[in-house]
């Protein structure tokens, strides 16, 4: 496929574009690293990739409305000279870079946080000041400095952040500015301050590129109205804004909005809607992360141009790759948030599951090897995928070995989940790349000790091997590993699930679920969630709530632990995981002491007392030891071999930790 559209130049203020595809904001960590050539690194290696217009993470225009405490900004002479090493590494490298700045109102983590009025966010401990008529100057003041500066550094742009319900977006809504000032109550009022700071912005940078990132649905309830969007967006562009971005949903909806059953470009619908109503270009966001999915939006009207943030931690070369044919070879972000939110929220720094050289460019360098070697990889799930094709790539000879007939070993069960479907994708970059690569790959092919023998590195990446649970009655007809579940074995119509880990989740959606996925269908995940039309209720929220299909089954979903079970889910995504759970009426318990499976269902003890779950399946989840099944007999043939992914450490399925490794290892071989 070929990408006229993506692949068009576009002009925005004094600056003309080569292409269509904009690399859309992610704080990352590394600014507040220090580590300023590993920043320039990160943002040049993705000018080199061919991105038309980068935007950084958002920074802070002061202290109080920092994310969080320490969050970078442009304060001084030297952040300035910081970021031009960043702004002069991505101009060499042929590229453009806007810098974000975002205020985070009452999202800012600490005590000095502010807003239009006190009014105290679901997601912070910390309640806002309501700022008087000299403080909401300063702030204006703080972010025009804050652009000032950003030109000064050498970025070609400013990008100011309106969405996600930080602060100029708080000041839109009569939910959080309660005021009766000239900075609140009618809608004139309460978006004085977002188009104020436009104006100013504009008067302070010349002709550089303005961005504006606008709220199109807040999904909070008496979020904005549609028209109220539309106002908005006009004043925004007569105030002197070169291009209008698009943000999806407050941080504290309880709507998903980026996570991967989010179904592909779920809301470029509303940026679509949103673009005859303005003279300037609109961008669209969320969910888009193959060039056929981008291209069809900008060649259907729904927008001028396309944000893809995440694609380019997964790839960097995503814009390359399309413009040389090679989209296959382009890997996908799977929109798992493991290694990217997941990270930020743990105040670790940001990287990809897809790709460990995410934010790591200075550090996990793979460079081509001098000493070419023969080096067998046995088991082609993530782990012995990345190390082979890191290790042809630097030009040893490897042989992969699987006894299956198609490379991905754990990554098909993940696929078959209802709302993991974009791990096909990624098994389909792995096999892309493992066939343009020189990796021998021998399939259907059960590696014996003597078969490895020739070769000068062995790495064994074999997997796992489901464990049991350990209670009477399990080897019972009745009784099914997830594997077997997952792979299609039949179940009955109440299951319980021993073991409420992430694949017990999994197990959990999979058999309640039928028809097809939410994920795959906009208009059903819109119902499931309850996401109605901005146009009808303000916020967007359906008035009827979500409306989930009934389940396919009766589901307990049983842990030993005595906590409620999802506490170790990922920090942005559990919520969601639970929340479906929950629309499924799926019975979660903490505390289930097993006593016996019996024809008559599973025997547990719950809160000291004795019961029996009425189930006709049990299906076991309960963890998985590691398959080193050739180390012996390697060892005894005195053959030295290295153990990655599963093999080496099996408690939770992790294809991040298995990439990783399987990377990092070929990386030194
Ligand atoms: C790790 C991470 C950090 C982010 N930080 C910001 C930010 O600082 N400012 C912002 O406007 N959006 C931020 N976002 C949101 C992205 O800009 C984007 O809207 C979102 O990831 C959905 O787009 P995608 O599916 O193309 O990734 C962040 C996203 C991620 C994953
Ligand atoms: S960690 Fe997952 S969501 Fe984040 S960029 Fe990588 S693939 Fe996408």
């Amino acid at each position: 496929m070929t990408y006229p559209h993506l692949l068009s130049p576009i002009t925005l203020g004094a600056v003309t574009l080569p292409n269509r595809v904009m690399m859309g904001s992610m704080h990352t960590g590394l600014e507040e690293t220090g580590d300023w050539n590993r920043v320039a690194e990160f943002y040049a290696t993705r000018a080199r990739g061919g991105v038309g217009l980068m935007v950084t993470g958002g920074m802070a225009p002061n202290r109080e409305g920092g994310v969080f405490p320490g969050a970078a900004g442009l304060f001084t002479a030297q952040d300035i000279a910081n970021h031009r090493i960043v702004t002069d590494r991505v101009h060499d490298a042929g590229g453009r870079i806007a810098m974000q700045i975002l205020h985070a109102g009452r999202y800012a983590y600490g005590p000095e946080c502010v807003s239009a009025s006190a009014v105290k966010s679901p997601i912070s401990p910390f309640p806002p000041k309501e700022l008087d008529e000299e403080g909401i100057e300063k702030q204006i003041a703080d972010i025009v400095t804050a652009a000032a500066r950003a030109i000064e550094a050498g970025y070609d742009g400013v990008e100011v952040m309106g969405s996600e319900g930080y602060f100029l977006n708080q000041f839109l809504v009569t939910h959080v500015n309660r005021r009766t000032d000239r900075w609140g109550g009618s809608y004139e009022n309460r978006m004085r301050l977002p188009v104020e700071v436009v104006r100013r912005v504009r008067a302070a940078i010349g002709d550089a590129i303005l961005i504006y990132r606008i709220s199109l649905i807040d999904l909070i309830p008496d979020g904005s109205t549609w028209d109220e969007v539309v106002t908005l967006a006009k004043a925004i562009e007569a105030a002197g804004a070169s291009v209008l971005n698009t943000g999806i949903g407050w941080h504290e909806a309880r709507v998903p909005t980026i996570a991967t059953s989010v179904p592909r470009a779920a809301f470029a619908h509303l940026t679509g809607r949103l673009r005859p109503e303005v003279g300037i270009p609109v961008i669209t966001s969320n969910r888009i992360n193959t060039p056929d999915v981008a291209e069809g939006l900008l060649a259907g009207g729904q927008a001028d141009m396309v944000s893809m943030a995440r694609p380019f931690l997964a790839d960097p070369d995503f814009v390359a790759k399309a413009a040389a044919g090679r989209a296959a070879q382009i890997a996908p972000c799977i929109a798992c948030n493991q290694a990217c939110l997941d990270h930020t929220f743990s105040g670790k720094l940001t990287s990809c599951l897809v790709n460990p050289r995410a934010c790591h460019e200075t550090e996990l360098v793979i460079t081509p090897t001098d000493a070419p070697r023969r080096i067998a990889v046995v088991g082609a799930g993530p782990a012995g995928l990345s190390a082979a094709l890191t290790a042809a790539g630097r030009g040893h000879v490897v042989a992969l070995f699987d006894r299956a007939a198609r490379v991905g070993g754990q990554l098909h069960l993940a696929a078959s989940i209802p709302g993991k479907e974009e791990f096909r994708g990624l098994i389909d970059w792995f096999e892309a790349s493992i066939s343009a690569s020189t990796v021998e790959l021998r399939l259907n092919t059960e590696a014996t000790p003597e078969m490895l023998m020739g070769f000068d590195e062995v790495i064994l990446a074999t997997g796992i091997t489901p464990r049991h649970a350990g209670i009477a009655g399990e080897d019972l007809p009745q009784v099914l590993g997830y594997r077997d579940v997952l792979r299609g074995a039949p179940v009955g119509k109440r299951v319980a699930v021993v073991g409420a880990g992430g694949i017990g989740f999994d197990v959990a959606e999979f058999l309640t679920h039928h028809g097809i996925s939410p994920a795959l269908d906009p208009a059903l995940w819109r119902r499931e969630w309850g996401v109605g039309d901005p146009a009808q209720v303000a916020g967007g929220l359906a008035p009827e709530g979500p409306q989930p299909e009934a389940p396919a089954r009766q589901v307990w979903l049983l842990q030993r632990k005595p906590e409620k079970p999802g506490r170790k889910l990922g920090k942005t995504t559990g919520w969601i995981h639970r929340a479906t759970l929950q629309m499924k009426r799926v019975k979660m318990l903490g505390g289930v002491a097993y006593e016996a499976i019996t024809p008559e269902g599973l025997a547990v003890t719950l809160n000291g007392e004795p019961q029996v779950l009425p189930v006709d399946t049990v299906v076991i989840c309960a963890g998985q030891d590691p398959d080193r099944s050739l180390a012996p007999a390697l060892e005894a043939a005195g053959r030295a071999f290295h153990i990655i992914g599963g093999a080496d450490v099996a408690a939770e399925l992790d294809a991040k930790r298995a990439i990783d490794q399987g990377t990092r290892l070929a990386a030194r071989l």
